[in-house]
């Protein structure tokens, strides 16, 4: 592993059945990286995000996260060392404040305001205005969660998987079903929320790739196809016809 890899996957196989999903998958993620995954349906790119966090277990291969290989290790313990994930569709409770979405997601209890006494409460009060503030929410503290964008939504769950100060964060299509304005102030808010952290971010939206401006994979029919600055991945002949359906 190299030292500075957060992530390092190595020689990586997953089948279902007869398909074979990753063929000596190879991928390394460095700390302070923030990495975009893209790549046609059915690449793998969910599975590959299964695979990380415990959900699905490899057929063989290594997966270290740091210094230890987790491929083995219960969901639970992956996240108790440091792996956050957001899903593509928020879960946000739509009948609580944006507040208290953050409180109850940090206490693991939806009557957050009257446990709300201790020190170590008060803690996480603290984590969670500084969360609020990072993604743009803060003006909106008091109100229901309902009554947000579904972009909004969507930046209050990033804030929800920040509240425990992951190591690494996994985003599945934080853009999608987001309007043209908020994909693209969603793309600096990540810069913004990611600046010192490590994130892997699956993405379809090409306007919000290109304007991350961080290193891309493209996944396909097994493996890593290329890999380089959105400039280098999306001049590639190969990548345009896998990807973009065009003809090389
Ligand atoms: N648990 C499962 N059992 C069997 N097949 C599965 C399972 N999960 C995914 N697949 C199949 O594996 C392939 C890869 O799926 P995956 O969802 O990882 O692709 P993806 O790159 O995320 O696609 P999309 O861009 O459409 O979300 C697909 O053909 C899918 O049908």
């Amino acid at each position: 592993m190299t030292a500075d890899a957060m992530l390092d996957i190595r020689k990586l196989n997953k089948r279902f059945g007869g398909l074979a999903i990753f063929s000596d998958l190879n991928l390394t993620v460095g700390k302070g990286e923030l990495r975009c995954i893209i790549g046609p349906n059915g690449a793998g790119k969910t599975t590959l995000f299964n695979l990380i966090t415990g959900r699905l277990r490899s057929d063989s291969g290594e997966i270290r996260f740091e210094d230890r290989d987790i491929c083995r290790l219960p969901v639970h313990e992956i996240t108790r060392l440091g792996i956050g994930r957001k899903f593509q569709a928020p879960s946000v409770f739509e009948e609580m404040t944006v507040w208290d979405n953050l409180i109850v997601a940090g206490t693991g209890h939806r009557r957050a305001r009257r446990l709300f006494t201790t020190r170590l409460e008060s803690d996480l009060a603290e984590r969670a205005e500084r969360v609020l503030d990072s993604v743009r929410l803060a003006p909106r503290r008091d109100e229901l969660a309902g009554s947000l964008s579904h972009g909004q939504k969507q930046w209050l769950e990033i804030g929800i998987v920040m509240l425990n100060d992951p190591r690494l964060v996994l985003l599945d299509e934080p853009t999608a079903g987001m309007t043209v304005a908020e994909t693209a102030e969603t793309a600096d808010l990540i810069q913004e929320v990611f600046k010192d952290r490590t994130a892997i971010i699956i993405e379809h939206d090409i306007s919000f790739v290109r304007r991350l401006d961080s290193r891309v994979t493209v996944l396909n029919r097994g493996g890593v196809m290329k890999e380089g600055s959105f400039e280098e991945v999306a001049a590639d002949a190969a990548v345009r016809k896998a990807y973009l359906g065009e003809e090389a």
